[in-house]
């Protein structure tokens, strides 16, 4: 009990906040209807039987009942029964649309957590993980702790009152009953209590697992198929879902089990009340109390039997519980500190200079820094350009412009304010193309605005269509800017797909637009093409390139070419030429020089 409460605890702060009040309702109307059910059919059941004998016969409270009124009785009393049917009923139908409530609430918070969360902490989520935990994961957190929860004081009650019923009749066989039922309880919960955990934990764990490999597997589809290794992506799929299932069919043993191991135990109960009432006091009294552990073994075995479902199922909820409960603290506590100073200042002047000083960045989970002592003016309207080999520090580099990572040393500001005190306002005037661009199953409308409604800016969307050099192509299809690309973008070619990630980042109207490798997906033709309509943009926008193909960053007012998260060269493009050796040879080799 005290493991439902701490759980129901840890996950109160997010529920909706008439939550509480509704549980607490749910759960009196709940045990109010239980009493009503047990008093009625008892109640029901003793004027039958009077009715079958004849006569008058008495109920406590009540008194006499005369013969005559017991058909009027029975119709009561089943009127009763009836209307606590049909209560049940609307009960249970408030109920699921509360929790519906409660799994969206969750869920929400959730997903809201690791989409807030800095961006240090969200490259290392894994897609698969928000997509089962923000689904499959709160579902049962809501289906295996609150609605259980619920039916504990439902449970309680009637336990309760078949327990005291008893007692008044005979005490000692009352106490034999509990002692002898509460103690199967008990050692079946120390019993199964533990593997349940082992194999609820395994169960999350591996199924997490399955969904990580099924999107890797996906996302690599044409490779495999090329490679004709179709069987043994299959096989390694089958081996870990074998293991998913074990675990899950071991949690539907273990929460099968307490209902037979309770069931056979009414037999031993029998002999054991039976024969210490005997021995109390011959057979009169070992039939008596046979009798009572019959009734009270009728109506306790399934209030204890429920019980123990319930921990069952909260036990197998605890894994979900504990990492729904962890991500949204985790991601929770640094996203307040980023956010906190975006209201201050005024918005952000539209003619000044990005400049970095002294600015390091060491990954938290990195030994080395990745970017060292940047120093760097970048004049509004200009272009730049970053080269460097491999894992010299570019994204880095480029991360921090964009204002997801946070500097470990240094400062960086834009319009002389520091743009990481207001990270998300600094976000909003610029706009990123990244090196693949990722569509979405919509229309080629909603991919530019980047939404998944109706709420877009046709002008706006046919503006920055035609400055990526995409309009015609898009007025080429039926249905024009409304044509759905399906998924991933699958009806566009390369290029064109490029070329609406860079209409999106144009859409937002940026001051600054940061190219991430985006043109190496284009022909030389098309690429020239994009290049002149982003080279019309300077002036108006400043453009800062990452690029590998040094014919895309030759004209650029500035390059920067870096070495091991060094700036070690800058300037243009004949003034890196003649600086660097390294930046010689490659444009040497590109032909440039
Ligand atoms: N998330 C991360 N955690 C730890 N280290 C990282 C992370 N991302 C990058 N690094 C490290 O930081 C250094 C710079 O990486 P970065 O991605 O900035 O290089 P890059 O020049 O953009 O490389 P590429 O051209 O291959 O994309 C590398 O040593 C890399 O291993």
């Amino acid at each position: 009990m005290k493991r439902l409460l701490d759980q129901y605890r840890s996950i109160s702060p997010y529920l909706p906040r008439s939550a509480q009040r509704f549980l607490v309702f749910f759960s009196i109307g709940s045990a109010f209807l239980s009493v009503l059910d047990v008093v009625a059919l008892l109640l029901l059941s003793s004027v039958l039987a009077a009715a079958v004998g004849g006569g008058e016969f008495s109920i406590p409270l009540l008194g006499t009942i005369p013969a005559d009124a017991v058909p009027a009785l029975i119709l009561v009393l089943s009127g009763v029964v009836l209307l606590k049917s049909a209560m049940g009923v609307a009960l249970q139908w408030k109920a699921t649309r509360h929790f519906a409530g409660f799994e969206l609430s969750v869920g929400d918070h959730l997903f809201r957590s690791y989409i807030h969360s800095p961006w240090t902490e969200r490259i290392n989520i894994s897609t698969p993980r928000v997509i089962q935990l923000t689904d499959g994961g709160v579902s049962s957190v809501v289906g295996g702790l609150l609605l259980p929860l619920t039916t504990v004081p439902g449970l309680l009650v009637t336990a309760v009152g078949v327990v005291v019923i008893i007692f008044l009749q005979q005490p000692f066989t009352a106490v034999i009953t509990l002692a002898y039922l509460g103690g199967i309880g008990v050692l079946q919960y120390y019993v199964l209590g533990r593997r349940t955990r082992v194999a609820a934990r395994v169960a999350r764990d591996s199924s997490l697992k399955v969904a990580g490999l099924l999107t890797g597997m996906m996302a690599a589809l044409k490779e495999i198929t090329l490679r004709e290794k179709e069987d043994e992506v299959a096989q390694a799929v089958a081996r870990t879902r074998a293991r998913t299932s074990r675990a899950r069919s071991n949690l539907y043993f273990l929460r099968a089990v307490p209902r037979f191991v309770l069931d056979a135990a009414v037999i031993g109960g029998f002999v054991l009340t039976g024969g210490v009432g005997y021995a109390m006091g011959g057979m009169t009294e070992a039939v008596s109390a046979l009798a009572l552990f019959g009734i009270a073994g009728f109506r306790l075995v399934p209030s204890i039997t429920s019980f123990q479902s319930i921990v069952t199922s909260s036990v197998s909820a605890d894994p979900y519980i504990r990492t729904i409960i962890g991500d949204i603290e985790r991601s929770q506590r640094p996203a307040a500190a980023e956010t906190g100073g975006d209201d201050a200042g005024p918005a952000l002047p539209n003619s000044l200079a990005i400049e970095m000083r002294h600015v390091s960045y060491t990954y938290p989970t990195g030994t080395e820094p990745a970017l060292r002592d940047v120093d760097l003016t970048i004049p509004f309207g200009s272009t730049v350009g970053i080269v460097g080999a491999s894992g010299a520090g570019k994204s880095t580099l480029v991360d921090i412009l964009l204002g997801l990572l946070e500097p470990s040393d240094g400062t960086v500001s834009f319009g002389g304010g520091a743009h990481a005190q207001r990270p998300s306002e600094w976000r909003r005037h610029v706009g990123y193309v990244p090196q693949a661009v990722a569509l979405f199953d919509g229309s080629i409308a909603q991919n530019v605005a980047l939404t998944w409604g109706g709420d877009f800016d046709r002008e706006r969307v046919e503006r920055a269509l035609r400055r990526a050099q995409l309009w015609d192509a898009v007025t080429a299809r039926a249905r024009g800017m409304d044509e759905r690309i399906g998924e991933g973008g699958l009806a566009l070619s390369g290029g064109q797909r490029q070329r609406l990630g860079i209409a999106r980042a144009l859409y937002s109207d940026p001051l600054v637009v940061v190219l991430d490798e985006a043109t190496s997906a284009l022909d030389t033709k098309t690429e020239a093409d994009v290049a002149a309509a982003i080279n019309e943009l300077a002036g108006d926008v400043t453009v800062i390139s990452v690029a590998h193909r040094l014919s895309t960053i030759r004209d650029a007012d500035t390059i920067l070419y870096m070495e091991s998260g060094e700036i070690v060269a800058s300037g243009r493009f004949d003034d890196v030429v003649a600086a660097s050796p390294a930046f010689h040879t490659q444009a040497s080799l590109a032909g440039l020089v």
